[in-house]
């Protein structure tokens, strides 16, 4: 590192640069506001490490960057505090409530921001009464589309024969992986090149990310160990898990009336006091993610049937996940759509024990389910195949992404539909000093309202739907239909669910079956 890029001006002026392209979460709520100045007043930083491990096993590629300082410096709200050129906790503290502030007031540039925060003594809460009260303050330069400086990272190149300054566009749809082959993505920056996903590494401020982990790592004694049957999810999971909703007043209901395979979930818990205190962060991060990858990826800068609309995104609860040891995974699964809808976007926070996630296409993404709806044969549309106009999908192979602790990955709209996820059974961990063996995971969900368990179809078992896209059937490719939450299982020795050739199908259900409409932002038309 050259002298220059040392000297407190220039470090300015890199955090400067850096941050007047990015997007810091906005914050709206008065609520929310509350939260971010109380993290303000007690919060100091923490240098955040993190790794990229690579893999031996046969036919594995590994995509390498030639850049990896450089790749690693994605987007996130903690990307705007944590320096890897500064030294010293007071240059970080500083950046954190640069970061607090401009989540606070997001329309002000980073220099008007440093000038309030040293007029009010370093303090967030004064800086931003003060900068409320004010209306002479110079205004960012306002884009329609935000672009962030991590993000002009994650469009630098995936390959290591590109250069490191060009920006490549992220194709849609995403290149099939070879049978087979596990691509093992060793930089964030490459993962929306072949996933429909991106990861945001040292997402939170250190300190929060410690905190949010202590307090998970409190409730996970009592959380209960679901075999075959995992909420939503179809699935062997030799791990254990709980339910998050954000105040007793939803836990009620969900208590009432939310379904997962057949049963009300009897543990559903209240979100921890940082689960509240980050939902404001995410939601802000998650839907500009969302509005930059609709202006960037998907055709003619459209978002994609059904997706919600744009900064609407908003979490009302959340699985948390307990891996304990290597040996804990869960298998290949999609997340159920019955109260997400279709187009959901899921983000998923890993705290603790890094572990490796793996995505893999079973299905193409079909940009138009609107095609007339007709009756058909009830047994055309099992997914997974049987009856007439089976798609035949080329296999193909899958990606590997390591979730360090304090990673994001979002898992963006094409994601439930087209794709499988799982968290692959490790050989060996290394332990985390705060959490062991340990990792948590949480994934943040937005249900609709449109989809509480009152509004959706019963079965004629009396019970509420579950909510699925077909996937091997090639006329009706990408179609929604609500079926029998029972008889849309599957006998399943080895916990993937997409390969339910040659299985059985459950004892029991109905086999109730209704297609299911939605209109352009993804709510149900009732017929
Ligand atoms: O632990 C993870 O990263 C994934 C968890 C997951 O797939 C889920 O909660 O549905
Ligand atoms: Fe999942």
């Amino acid at each position: 590192m050259s002298k220059d890029k040392n000297s407190a001006a220039q470090r300015k002026r890199n955090f400067f640069e850096a941050f007047s392209k990015s997007k810091v979460p906005v914050v709206e709520s008065s609520a929310a506001k509350k939260q971010v100045l109380e993290y303000a007043s007690n919060t100091t930083a923490s240098p955040v490490s993190k790794r990229y491990i690579e893999n031996d096993e046969d036919n594995v590629v590994i995509l390498k960057s030639e850049n990896h300082d450089k790749e690693e410096n994605v987007d996130s709200p903690s990307r705007l505090v944590k320096k890897e050129e500064v030294e010293g906790e007071e240059e970080e503290s500083t950046d954190l409530k640069l970061a607090l502030l401009s989540s606070l007031q997001p329309s002000l540039s980073p220099e008007t921001l440093l000038e309030l925060l040293l007029t009010c003594n370093g303090s967030v809460p004064s800086a931003s009464k003060l900068a409320s009260s004010s209306s002479s303050l110079s205004k960012k330069q306002s884009t329609s589309i935000p672009t962030q400086s991590s993000l002009s990272s994650f469009l630098s190149p995936p390959s290591p024969t590109q250069s490191s300054q060009s920006t490549r566009k992220i194709p849609f749809p995403l290149p099939a992986i070879p049978k087979f082959k596990t691509l093992h993505l060793t930089t964030p920056s490459q993962v929306p090149y072949y996933a429909p996903a991106t990861l945001h590494p040292s997402f939170l401020p250190p300190d929060l990310a410690n905190k949010l982990l202590s307090e998970c790592l409190a409730e996970v004694p009592s959380f209960g160990k679901y075999e075959f049957r995992l909420f939503e999810r179809n699935v062997s999971s030799p791990h254990t898990a709980s339910f998050f909703v954000k105040d007793e007043e939803m836990a009620a209901q969900h208590r009432r009336g939310y379904m997962y395979n057949g049963s009300v979930l009897d543990d559903i818990r209240t979100f921890t006091p940082t689960m509240h205190t980050i939902t404001p962060l995410l939601e802000s991060f998650i839907n500009t993610q969302i509005s930059h990858r609709i202006a960037t990826v998907y055709p003619n800068s459209q978002k994609l049937k059904h997706m919600l609309p744009q900064n609407s995104w908003h979490i009302t609860s959340a699985f948390m996940n307990c891996y304990d040891g290597a040996k804990q995974s869960v298998g290949w699964h999609s997340d159920q759509l019955t109260y997400l809808g279709p187009r959901t976007v899921i983000a998923s926070l890993s705290l603790g024990v890094e572990r490796e996630f793996r995505l893999r296409r079973v299905a193409p993404v079909v940009l138009d389910t609107d095609v007339p709806f007709e009756p058909v044969d009830s047994e055309v549309v099992e997914e997974g195949g049987g009856g007439g106009g089976e798609w035949k999908w080329q296999p193909e192979g899958q990606v590997s992404i390591h979730l360090p602790h304090n990673s994001l990955l979002i898992m963006h709209a094409e994601c439930q539909e087209s794709w499988k996820h799982s968290v692959h059974p490790a050989r060996n961990i290394q332990l985390h000093p705060v959490a062991g063996g340990k990792r948590i995971n949480i994934t943040f969900r937005c249900y609709r309202k449109s989809l509480r368990p009152d509004r959706i179809p019963k079965c004629k078992c009396g019970v509420g739907c579950v909510l699925k896209t077909v996937q091997r059937v090639k006329e009706r490719m990408g179609w929604y239909f609500w079926g029998c939450q029972v008889g849309n299982q599957w006998k399943d020795a080895d916990g993937d669910d997409a390969d339910v050739e040659g299985k059985e199908k459950k004892e029991g259900g109905c086999g109730y079956l209704e297609w299911a409409k939605f209109d352009d932002d993804g709510d149900p038309i009732w017929e």
